[in-house]
């Protein structure tokens, strides 16, 4: 967490009266998001009465034990890297910007919850999508679980986008580790600019990235979403309002499903 980003007084003297308001931090560093947020812990897996596998298991050991160490660390470690980040922020003039905040998370994974990625692994064998684009990498767990999906139907491919290079990196390196990877391209930067140019329509679209970030990054993809597609939006207590109007509003059919803390599914009508 370097300190780059850090605004100080000295460098934005207009600002000298700090806010401790929590509503003037954007959604991603608001004090809610550590509980709701919080340790992504691992559930622990059901096993029935007859000894049958537990069905949420990805049908790839090798993915599997990726994810389930990639998630244990962020049960070990998230809580912590988010009070430092909101200890950094306490004293900020300003609340930080999107860059600033991947700044702060750099070493959180705040990944999917199980749930979440196990639908998503669903949805996309279920649909079979040609191109399946992420706003919102991180590590790559969710991608795992899509790029596994994506591998399994031997067709398809999934974008993703990760502000921070270095979680970029070590997103790549984790779908290599799996054996996903050649259905996996990961681009480094905002994903405002990032995802402008794409091979084809988007079949389905993960939205986790930064809450604010949903409706701008939404509304961008529009005209890239094929009519039908699927978007899902993740961690639905954060999401702002005129979000969530938008997609409950015309050109969708929209809502949520209690997976993880909750996510909004919308199906978009026309492309
Ligand atoms: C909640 S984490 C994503 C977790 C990931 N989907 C998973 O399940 O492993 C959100 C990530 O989005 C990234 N992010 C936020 N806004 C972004 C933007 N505008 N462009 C690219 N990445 C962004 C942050 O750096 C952070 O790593």
């Amino acid at each position: 967490m370097a300190g780059r980003g850090r605004r100080t007084d000295r460098q934005h003297p207009g600002h000298a009266r700090p806010s401790r308001d929590p509503r003037h931090r954007p959604h991603h560093l608001q004090r809610p998001e550590l509980p709701r947020r919080g340790p992504p812990a691992r559930r622990a897996r059901p096993v029935t009465a007859d000894g049958l596998a537990p069905s949420a298991v990805l049908p790839d050991p090798r993915v599997q034990q990726v994810i389930d160490r990639l998630t244990d660390q962020a049960g070990a470690r998230d809580a912590d890297v988010m009070k430092r980040a909101y200890a950094a922020v306490a004293d900020w003039s300003e609340p930080p910007s999107p860059e600033q905040a991947a700044e702060l998370c750099e070493e959180a994974a705040l990944p999917v919850d199980p749930q979440v990625g196990t639908y998503l692994y669903q949805m996309v064998r279920a649909l079979r999508p040609s191109l399946v684009v992420e706003f919102g990498t991180s590590f790559g767990i969710s991608t795992l679980y899509i790029a596994t999906a994506l591998r399994d139907n031997g067709t398809g491919r999934v974008i993703g986008s990760e502000f921070q290079p270095g979680k970029a990196q070590k997103a790549l390196g984790h779908l290599t580790e799996a054996g996903v990877d050649h259905v996996a391209e990961i681009r480094v930067g905002d994903a405002r600019t990032e995802l402008n140019e794409l091979p084809g329509p988007i079949d389905l679209l993960l939205l986790d990235g930064w809450k604010e970030l949903y409706l701008p990054v939404l509304r961008q993809l529009e005209p890239h979403l094929r009519a039908g597609a699927l978007v899902v939006s993740d961690n639905l207590p954060m999401l702002p309002t005129e979000f969530l109007a938008h997609v409950r509003g015309p050109g969708y059919v929209s809502q949520e499903l209690a997976l993880g803390e909750g996510i909004e599914v919308s199906v978009r009508l026309s492309s």
